[in-house]
């Protein structure tokens, strides 16, 4: 947690870390699933989730996430409707230990770097490292070259990016927690991921992340860098 100007969440713990995340009696959904926010210190992980849930942007003095927390925010998927609980994690090194723990039950996992900061882009082979280490084999990986906005400070071009996703088979876009590119894409694109996998028959073909994205990027004529 780290804004006091953030809406209440489900629970959360004194101590800064997130008790149970329980769902209620009156919140029973078709479907629900974890997502998980990770990526370097700074990278924009708390912005982009407050973008999606409250539509906002957290500007400012940078304040650090202590520990993980989560929000949930319910979706509509072509009439289903879809529980995202997305818990936002610590990028410092100092809560990896803490953050680990919770990549085991994750769904979905949106690994982030800094498009003007170049070791946070360095770092995202240590953190897909660490996802094959920790996460369940068939969790959906998405990651996002955030800070899109900011074109003078940009040192990672959106090709760097798109290689180094083809390279490791993980689905990628560029976001801006600013301005709201694409930040409901990301989400939308992982609720209908969980739904399709619920509900497609055998004989249907996969969903595949990665080609959702590209197609409603080209259908939406979105987005440059
Ligand atoms: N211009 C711009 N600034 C952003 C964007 N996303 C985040 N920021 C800024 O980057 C800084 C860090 O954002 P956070 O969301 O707090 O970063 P974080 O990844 O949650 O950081 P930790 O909690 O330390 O892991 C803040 O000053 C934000 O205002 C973005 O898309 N565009």
């Amino acid at each position: 947690m780290k804004d006091s100007n953030l809406s209440p969440r489900d629970s959360y713990a004194p101590n800064g870390f997130t008790r149970n995340a329980s769902t209620t009696s009156a919140e029973v959904y078709n479907n629900s699933c974890k997502v998980m926010l990770i990526g370097d210190s700074g990278s924009g992980k708390t912005c982009l989730l407050v973008r999606f849930k409250d539509g906002a942007f957290l500007s400012g003095t940078f304040i650090s996430t202590v520990g993980i927390d989560f929000r949930n925010k319910v979706v509509d998927v072509d009439g289903t409707k879809v529980k995202l609980q997305i818990w936002d994690t610590a990028g410092q090194e100092r809560f990896r230990s803490v953050t680990h723990a919770y990549y085991r039950d994750a769904h979905a996992l949106l690994l982030l770097y800094d498009v003007t900061n170049k070791n946070s882009f360095d770092n995202i082979r240590a953190w897909l490292a660490e996802i094959n280490e920790y996460a369940q084999e068939d969790v959906v990986i998405m990651l996002l070259g955030n800070k899109a906005d900011m074109t003078a400070e940009r040192v990672i071009r959106k090709e760097e990016g798109e290689k180094l996703a083809k390279d490791h088979n993980v689905a990628f876009m560029e976001t801006s927690a600013k301005t709201g590119m694409n930040v409901d894409l990301a989400f939308m694109a992982i609720a209908r991921d969980l739904k399709m996998k619920k509900t497609r028959k055998p004989s249907d073909p996969a969903f595949n992340v990665a080609e959702y994205i590209t197609k409603e990027q080209q259908t939406s004529g979105c987005c440059g860098s």
